[in-house]
């Protein structure tokens, strides 16, 4: 339930109903409260200890906001998917109903819309964010967030902030807190993007970034990979702040999609023929799921899996195919399902144990053979007819998924990756036999891991690239060929890239 439909404050622990608005931030000299209370003697000792040990005269009266908090907090800390810790705090601190919904949506928002809080904090606070304490950083996230972006009573999204940061970080960053949210509450959400957005006529690819909450990089890399359907930038980057719907694939051999639909009260994919779209629900908790006849996985992974053992070969079809880079296993169970009935096998390739077991597990009886080995040098016997390459990346196609990834992740994860991504291609066009097919697929568009990497692979390897949307079902929007990129605002799925190309 959003927290729209909850009370006055938006929220069931909102009101909190402090006197003490208005003060100024700074202590009267300049220095604002936040450094005062952290310097001076007889206000608790500052740091992690001091933190705790105030925790312990305060205990949790508000666990919605201190469960997101304290999921900022791992992820500025230790590097911590957001979408992995927050459902423990909530199992682990029994918070559900309402508190977890508006948990949810603080902490995923206020994650994805870091860009645009934290210019307005220091807009508000009138220095550098790196001159502010990290956990009050936080909690005024957590505070503008629910100032700008939610329907909570401005009081009380104001002094459940100011609460939080009194008991974890004492008086003085307290009056700091409070006289930054109180500027903050000066201005709505789009007051604040007009006040702040990069001029659109000079800068029009920063513009669309901020207003979207997207680092201006990676804007940049989907208004190059729309190219002549740049126009389409803002509708890219806003379906990034959209949680997507849970997709399952019904594996072929076992229930067909219409079955599946119908047993999980779900809806047929527009496009995979084994794909169920569900609108809520732990998918884990499906029968279907729980015995092996369906799973988790996005449809446009579907779709890379299915053009594998789709595309056409020059001679016969030996029966020998190769997932590349497994882990953790989807599109080689799917792989594996459909060679089960074509009497092909599969032999999966991951270098990480972990993800190699994962692979195992998610497989389990169909023909496949998995391999703990770097792809680069698996020491397989080469010959392959159909290899699917789905190479490590940079995930800029599935921004949606993880709410903090797009502001960890920089230019140089690109350069780190091509390179690893044309030695596995060339390790595939090695493998694959005269005739051959290898699929390159990754989830994401920027053109140096995508198209960059394909066209290299053609003329270094003599490769032919196939019309990748014939391997498609009948889509609208998938360009003029040869490679395609499917995009969430057009397809609904991430944004997956395919390149086929044949020896
Ligand atoms: C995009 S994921 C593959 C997803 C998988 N195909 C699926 O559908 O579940 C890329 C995988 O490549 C693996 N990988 C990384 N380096 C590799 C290498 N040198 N050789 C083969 N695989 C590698 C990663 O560990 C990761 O599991």
């Amino acid at each position: 339930m959003s927290p729209r439909a909850n009370g006055a404050d938006g929220h069931p622990h909102g009101g909190g109903g402090r006197q003490d608005r208005g003060r100024s931030g700074d202590g009267g000299n300049g220095r604002p409260r936040a450094e005062k209370g952290r310097s001076r003697a007889g206000r608790g000792p500052a740091g992690r200890d001091g933190r705790e040990a105030r925790r312990r005269e305060h205990p949790a009266a508000d666990p919605a906001r201190e469960a997101a908090r304290d999921t900022l907090r791992a992820v500025r800390e230790r590097d911590a998917y957001a979408n992995l810790v927050l459902p423990r705090l909530l199992r682990e601190r029994r918070i559900s109903g309402r508190d977890a919904a508006f948990a949810t949506e603080l902490t995923y928002g206020a994650c994805r819309a870091l860009g645009l809080l934290d210019a307005v904090i220091e807009a508000c606070a009138g220095r550098a964010l790196d001159r502010i304490d990290p956990p009050v950083l936080d909690a005024l996230r957590l505070g503008v967030y629910q100032l700008l972006r939610t329907r909570v009573a401005p009081h009380a999204a104001v002094s459940t902030t100011v609460d939080m940061v009194v008991a974890d970080n004492g008086r003085g960053a307290g009056g700091f807190a409070n006289a930054v949210l109180r500027r903050a509450s000066e201005k709505t959400d789009q007051q604040w993007i007009a006040q702040l957005t990069p001029p659109p006529e000079s800068a029009p690819v920063a513009a669309s970034a901020f207003r979207h909450t997207h680092p201006t990089w990676i804007a940049q890399a989907f208004a190059d990979a729309l190219g002549p359907a740049a126009g389409e930038l803002d509708a890219a980057l806003e379906a990034d702040n959209v949680s997507p719907r849970v997709h399952l694939v019904a594996r072929p051999g076992a229930i067909s999609a219409e079955e599946l639909a119908l047993v999980t009260g779900g809806e047929e994919g527009r496009y995979s023929p084994y794909a169920v779209y569900l609108d809520g629900g732990d998918p884990g908790e499906l029968d279907p799921v729980r015995e092996g006849l369906a799973a988790v996985q996005d449809e446009g992974s579907q779709l890379v899996a299915r053009a594998v053992t789709v595309a056409p070969l020059d001679g016969p079809d030996g029966g020998r195919w190769l997932d590349l880079c497994a882990g953790p296993g989807g599109k080689a169970a799917l792989m594996g399902a459909v060679a089960e009935i074509d009497g092909a096998r599969v032999d999966a390739v991951e270098p990480l144990e972990h993800r190699a077991d994962l692979v195992r597990r998610t497989t389990g009886d169909l023909p496949v053979t998995v391999h703990t080995a770097d792809g680069r040098d698996s020491g397989l016997t080469p010959g392959y007819d159909r290899i699917l390459v789905d190479a490590p990346c940079t995930g800029l196609g599935a921004l949606r998924r993880r709410p903090e990834a797009r502001w960890r992740k920089g230019p140089q994860d690109v350069t780190d990756l091509t390179r690893l991504q044309r030695e596995l291609l060339g390790a595939a066009a090695a493998l694959v036999r005269p005739g051959g097919v290898i699929v390159y697929a990754t989830c994401s568009p920027h053109l140096a891991e995508t198209a960059g990497i394909a066209a290299d692979a053609q003329r270094r390897h003599g490769l032919t690239p196939l019309d990748a949307r014939t391997l498609l079902p009948d889509m609208p929007g998938l360009g003029d060929g040869p490679f395609v990129q499917l995009w969430p605002h057009r397809h609904g799925t991430d944004g997956m890239f395919l390149a086929a190309l044949r020896k």
